[in-house]
Formats: structure tokens, C-alpha cells, sequence
């Protein structure tokens, strides 16, 4: 059975990222845009710094609207390997982010009943997608979910294009069960694991355990 990918997103402290990387999750993600999540790009390089050499987990930048202008800024100080635009990017942006940085993009798609035409549109220029719930004057981290159901066509469209696709939006340890019965690609998490606005060691073993990812997080 293949194991489901998991993104902890949000981190905001050395402490977060350090639980994050012990939990052994695939993607660490940090917030550059407004948010109360928003990190500074110096900070994020030298938690990166303090970590053991990267095993086994890849560091995602989440932007919304930016310009190349910001993207070159915070690349030239975070060793990134994937992009992901959060905001209303249209496909022409997405297309000259792709052919002027070498990272991986994924674009972050507000769901709605026709989220899959959108996924189409995008396709040729991503590595991959995010699908996260539409919530009025938010752009993610909202701890909101959304209807499930089409889950397996965005899985589907994902695979046979060879690329990935993460689910987000309200996800946490009682709930991800039932995307995992779906047949979830993938699951990017913010809220779900954190209490008091920091990662939650406690939230992340059972979710892992939830998803057969178990193991102490040292
Ligand atoms: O987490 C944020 O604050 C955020 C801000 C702006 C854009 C995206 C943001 N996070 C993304 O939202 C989902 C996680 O949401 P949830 O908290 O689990 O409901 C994930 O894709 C993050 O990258």
C-alpha cells in the first residue's frame, strides 16, 4: 500500500520545525505572505541551518500573489525546493515562475464544484497541486475543511499527469481518516497540529498513528 504523503505547513519557530522533521513528514512548509503564520526568510535559513542534513523531507515555500521580485528575494536566502503559490496566480504567472526558477511549483486551488477544469489549466505548468477550502477574505490556514467527495477524480487527473496532489483545509487526526479511505494522495496541514499556535507534538503522533505513520517523535 502506498503511504500517504503528509506537508506540516505553518511552521513558525526552530521548536515547530524541529517537531515536524522528528515527526519524519515528507514537506515542511513556512508562510511568506500576510499571515499570522508569516515568517521572516533569515530565520527560516538558519533553523534550516541547525537541523540535521536534509533526510528524507523537502521545504516548501507558500506564497500568495507574489511578484519574481519577492520570489528571487526570499530564494536567494531559503534553500526552497518547491513554490507554492497560494493566491489567484493565473496560468501565464505560473508559467514564467516555472521557466525562470528551478524549484518545483505547486499551485494552490480554492475548492469548488469546478476545481478540476482549473487543475486542467494549470497543469502543464506545476509539479503539483493543493486543493484547500475557499473561506471569504482568507487565502489558507483556516482550519476549515470542504466537501470531500470528488477527492479520487482530483487523485486520479493528479496521477495520470504525474503529479502530486495534496489535500488541505480542516484536516486533523479524527477526520483524516476518512480522506485516507478516499484514497488521499496526500494531506497539508496547519491548524490541525498546532495548539496554542505552535506544533503540537502530541496532535502529530496521532495523526501519524492515524495514518500508519506511527513512531515516537523523538
Ligand atoms: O497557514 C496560513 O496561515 C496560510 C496563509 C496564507 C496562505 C496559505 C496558508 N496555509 C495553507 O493552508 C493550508 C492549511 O490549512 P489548515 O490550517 O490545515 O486548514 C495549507 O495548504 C497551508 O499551506
Amino acid at each position: 500500500m502506498k503511504k500517504t504523503i503528509v506537508k506540516i505547513c505553518g511552521n513558525q519557530s526552530y521548536a515547530d520545525v524541529h517537531t515536524s522533521v522528528a515527526a519524519g513528514v515528507d514537506y515542511i512548509g513556512f508562510i511568506f505572505a500576510e499571515s499570522k503564520r508569516r515568517v521572516d526568510s533569515l530565520e527560516v535559513s538558519t533553523w534550516l541551518k541547525q537541523l540535521p542534513k536534509k533526510n528524507g523531507y523537502e521545504v516548501v515555500g507558500v506564497f500568495v500573489n507574489p511578484t519574481l521580485h519577492d520570489l528571487a528575494e526570499i530564494l536567494a536566502k531559503v534553500d526552497l525546493d518547491v513554490i507554492q503559490l497560494h493566491g489567484k496566480e493565473p496560468p501565464s504567472f505560473v508559467k514564467e515562475v516555472q521557466q525562470k526558477f528551478s524549484q518545483k511549483i505547486w499551485k494552490a486551488l480554492h475548492y469548488h464544484e469546478g476545481v478540476l477544469d482549473e487543475m486542467k489549466r494549470y497543469v502543464s505548468f506545476v509539479d503539483g497541486f493543493v486543493i484547500d477550502s475557499k473561506v471569504q477574505g482568507k487565502w489558507g490556514g483556516t482550519g476549515v475543511s470542504f466537501h470531500w467527495k470528488d477527492v479520487p477524480k482530483y487523485n486520479q487527473f493528479a496521477e495520470k499527469n504525474n503529479k502530486i496532489c495534496l489535500i488541505a483545509g480542516g484536516i486533523n487526526s479524527t477526520n483524516v481518516q476518512s480522506l485516507i479511505e478516499k484514497g488521499v494522495m496526500g494531506v497539508d496541514l496547519a491548524s490541525g497540529v498546532e495548539r496554542n499556535g505552535q506544533k503540537d507534538r502530541k496532535l502529530m503522533q496521532t495523526l501519524l498513528e492515524r495514518m500508519n505513520r506511527g513512531g515516537t517523535i523523538s
